[in-house]
């Protein structure tokens, strides 16, 4: 696979019949879904315990039939299969692609350049499990001898993104007690907050970083580890005091011991996980102990579910392929830049900010895997908030506004929080208020109100043209029965292997990240400008010398 390139996907068949079907596209979904009583029943998929409806997206059986046309063109098959078998797909890196590995079960068998793979990923596994267990019983205490009752988590991006969005998605499972909290901004700030009110005695501080070589987390770890020693009781040692308090979470364990953190206390895991791809690794181990080792399991037994379903469901019901051959559709033929991730479940309100590493990291990229430039869009910006409060914030722009906004609803049929109103002698359970948001959005954006609708109210004609909603918007719905760690499992995963189909068909390695070293090398050069070298602030454009001017005038 990483010896030969990727197709270009415009040179395909499909490419060209769909570049047709596009031209003047003016499918109607009212129309559409009232004349055809299967639609909405094959448009409806399952996978795993999702339950998802694409029937009101933009597209028909002309569509449907290219799209899938098209990933047989490019080879999304045959790039799946070769991700699930280890192969260097990962081209600029060199390396394989293995997150689904991460969550095989025991009895599995998968050889990862000559490693047993199955075997690492459950030896960490064990280990991360029965340190959590004793995290959460009490028996691994602070230095001074109490327990533990604050974790926090050190680290960024994919060492941080997963496992704060998690933290708060299965608050309900959460253990009393214990809570966790997350350190990730090189701002002070974050620190500054973070550690403010914490007990020292009662803390510990996991370290994740896959290279632990992240100036952010390096940094904020430092500042944790004077944080403790000052404020532990005077006579605590030291050497104990990190032992007690600070473990690691790396593929660099040599780093993690460099920095002073013994390896027992270390949880490895391999260049085959990508940071954005790694929250179900032990740069999971915040969750595990705060929820433990029986949710995690399940939460990776629902990533396991969703592999499975991508690895064989058949390409007409397979929900990642046809969810990414979609935004496919959406990207490079209908002209939409966005796509919004729209949970009716406050309880997802970071998956929004998850998936925007997870897909524009991944996907954000203008060369071809073989380094030859795309000729064609690539890379969505996802975006989102949680539905009802982002009805109130910018639904208006998706409603009525000029741009084409793909987005995906999601919901549970079970509330995390069961609560009624009761007001004038009725009691209304307020979960079904916000189904009821959440149904109503779908049919508005795609069935809109005519102006005939509107002046059917008895609207003044001149406030007809404001008061009309074009509809045909698109929206994918994604329900489940309730928001548990198995479904979170298969919701991740999902959006992994979606990510995954539209890089494939863009022929790009959605594995690397580039294009974040040049800023990191830039800050590098610069720091000593900052901190008054004239010198190296010569050297600079005029514009930075210029803030850098005004940052030195206003510092103090
Ligand atoms: O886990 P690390 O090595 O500290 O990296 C943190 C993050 O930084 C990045 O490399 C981007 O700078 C991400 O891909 C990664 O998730």
């Amino acid at each position: 696979m990483s010896g030969s390139g990727p197709v270009d996907p415009t040179s395909t068949g499909a490419w060209a019949q769909l570049a047709r079907l596009a031209d003047g596209y003016d499918l109607d979904l009212r129309r559409h879904l009232a004349d055809d009583p299967d639609w909405v029943p094959h448009q409806t998929l399952r996978a795993g315990d999702l339950f998802v409806d694409l029937s009101k997206n933009l597209f028909d059986d002309g569509v449907d039939a290219t799209l899938l046309r098209l990933a047989d063109e490019v080879g999304v098959a045959e790039r799946r299969d070769a991700m699930f078998a280890g192969e260097h797909i990962n081209v600029t890196e060199d390396r394989a692609v293995l997150h689904t590995a991460l969550r095989l079960p025991a009895d599995a068998s998968l050889t990862v350049d000559g490693q047993d793979a199955v075997a690492d990923v459950h030896e960490v596994l064990g280990r991360a499990y029965a340190f959590a267990e004793r995290v959460r019983s009490g028996e691994w205490t602070g230095v001074t001898g109490r327990r533990i009752e604050t974790v926090v988590n050190i680290g960024i991006g994919g060492s941080d993104l997963g496992p704060v969005m998690a933290y708060e998605a299965l608050e309900p499972y959460r253990q009393d007690g214990l809570s966790c909290r997350f350190i990730s901004n090189i701002d002070p700030t974050d620190a500054g907050q973070k550690l403010t009110g914490l007990d020292p005695e009662t803390t510990l501080f996991i370290v994740s970083s896959k290279t632990f070589g992240t100036l952010e987390t390096l940094t904020n770890a430092r500042l944790c580890k004077a944080w403790l020693l000052e404020h532990l009781p005077a006579g605590s040692d030291p050497a104990d005091a990190v032992a007690q308090h600070f473990v690691a979470v790396s593929t660099a364990l040599d780093k993690v011991a460099d920095f002073g953190i013994d390896t027992d206390n270390a949880f490895g895991f391999w260049d085959w996980v990508g940071g954005r791809y790694s929250m179900d690794s032990a740069i999971g181990l915040s969750l595990v102990i705060a929820i433990g080792p029986d949710h995690f399991a399940d939460l990776l037994a629902g990533f396991h579910t969703m592999d499975e379903h991508f690895r064989t469901a058949p390409p007409a019901a397979n929900v990642p392929l046809r969810m990414g051959l979609l935004n496919v559709w959406y990207t490079n033929f209908l002209g939409a830049h966005t796509h919004a991730v729209l949970p009716y479940a406050q309880l997802l309100h970071r998956f929004p900010a998850y998936l925007q590493q997870l897909t524009m990291e991944s996907n954000g990229k203008g060369v071809r895997w073989d380094g030859a430039a795309v000729g064609y869009e690539t890379g969505e910006v996802f975006w989102g908030e949680p539905g009802t409060n982002g009805q109130h914030a910018f639904y208006q722009l998706i409603h009525q506004g000029t741009r084409l906004v793909p987005a995906d609803f999601i919901a549970f049929a079970r509330p995390a929080y069961a609560l009624v109103d009761d007001h004038d002698g009725e009691s209304v359970d307020v979960h079904e208020l916000l189904l009821a948001n959440f149904f109503a959005q779908t049919q508005a954006l795609a069935f809109g109100k005519t102006a005939d609708e509107v002046r059917a109210e008895g609207v003044p004609e001149e406030l007809v043209p404001a008061r009309t909603f074009p509809g045909n918007r698109p929206t994918t719905s994604i329900m489940a029965p309730a928001l548990t760690p198995a479904v979170l499992g298969q919701l991740v995963a999902l959006y992994e292997h979606i990510t995954f189909v539209q890089g494939a068909v863009w022929g790009i390695d959605s594995f690397d990240q580039w294009g974040v070293e040049l800023g990191k090398q830039l800050a590098q050069q610069l720091r000593p400008a900052v901190s008054g070298d004239a010198d190296v602030a010569s050297q600079q454009d005029r514009s930075t010398q210029s803030l850098i001017g005004y940052y030195q005038e206003n510092r103090h």
